[in-house]
């Protein structure tokens, strides 16, 4: 990640919208957003793999879901924020191998963590675990609000978007696919 080139960058907008990035209140600004987005962007060099390195042999055929992971990343189009919530769901190989819960978030982690559209960082997740667990089927749904639709361009503030990515038994299957959207919805009665 090149700091320098992302304050230079900064300053330049500073510019751009007549500001004076030498007043007191800016002085630090891009030296403070070159960090950020070193943070907000720190997926872009994380490689997913290392989080499925220590996997459980455990014979359970059934679904496994981490609901309401939340999340933060950037829309690729505006560089805005959009946010909100995935649920991971998988059934295990007929091997047995499941990965440790928190891996379903860091997996979610990696992915919003760089510049991203809604619907690519749902099927990453999706196709990751695939090659990660080799899981008789993957689920992956995510709902967001984006700002660059919320606070500037068409303004609808809270209307949310949901994707899905789904793999393997959740497609073929509609009772196991109507099972998990069940469980990742029916809570909101
Ligand atoms: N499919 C998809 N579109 C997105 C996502 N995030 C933002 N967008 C959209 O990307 C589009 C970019 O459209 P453009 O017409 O090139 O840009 P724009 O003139 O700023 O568009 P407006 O937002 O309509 O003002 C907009 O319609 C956004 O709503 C996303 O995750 N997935
Ligand atoms: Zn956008």
């Amino acid at each position: 990640m090149d700091l320098g080139k992302i304050e230079r960058g900064v300053r330049l907008i500073l510019e751009g919208i007549g500001e004076d990035p030498e007043r007191e209140g800016l002085r630090k600004t891009p030296a403070r957003v070159a960090r950020m987005y070193a943070e907000v962007c720190a997926g872009l060099t994380e490689d997913p793999h290392q989080h499925f390195e220590t996997l459980f042999d455990e014979h359970h055929q059934e679904m496994v879901l981490v609901r309401d992971i939340p999340f933060y990343s950037m829309c690729e189009h505006h560089l805005a924020p959009f946010f909100g919530k995935a649920h991971v769901a998988y059934i295990p190989s007929a091997d047995g191998k499941i990965c440790g819960l928190s891996k379903l978030a860091r997996l979610v982690e990696v992915f919003a963590k760089r510049p991203q559209v809604q619907e690519r960082l749902t099927s990453q997740i999706a196709d990751t675990l695939v090659r990660e667990l080799q899981p008789q089927g993957v689920i992956v749904v995510i709902e967001a609000e984006h700002m660059c639709m919320s606070m500037r361009g068409v303004k609808k503030p809270g209307s949310q978007t949901t994707t899905s990515s789904v793999r393997g038994t959740f497609k073929t299957h509609q009772a196991t696919r109507n099972e998990a959207m069940h469980l990742i919805f029916a809570h909101r009665g």
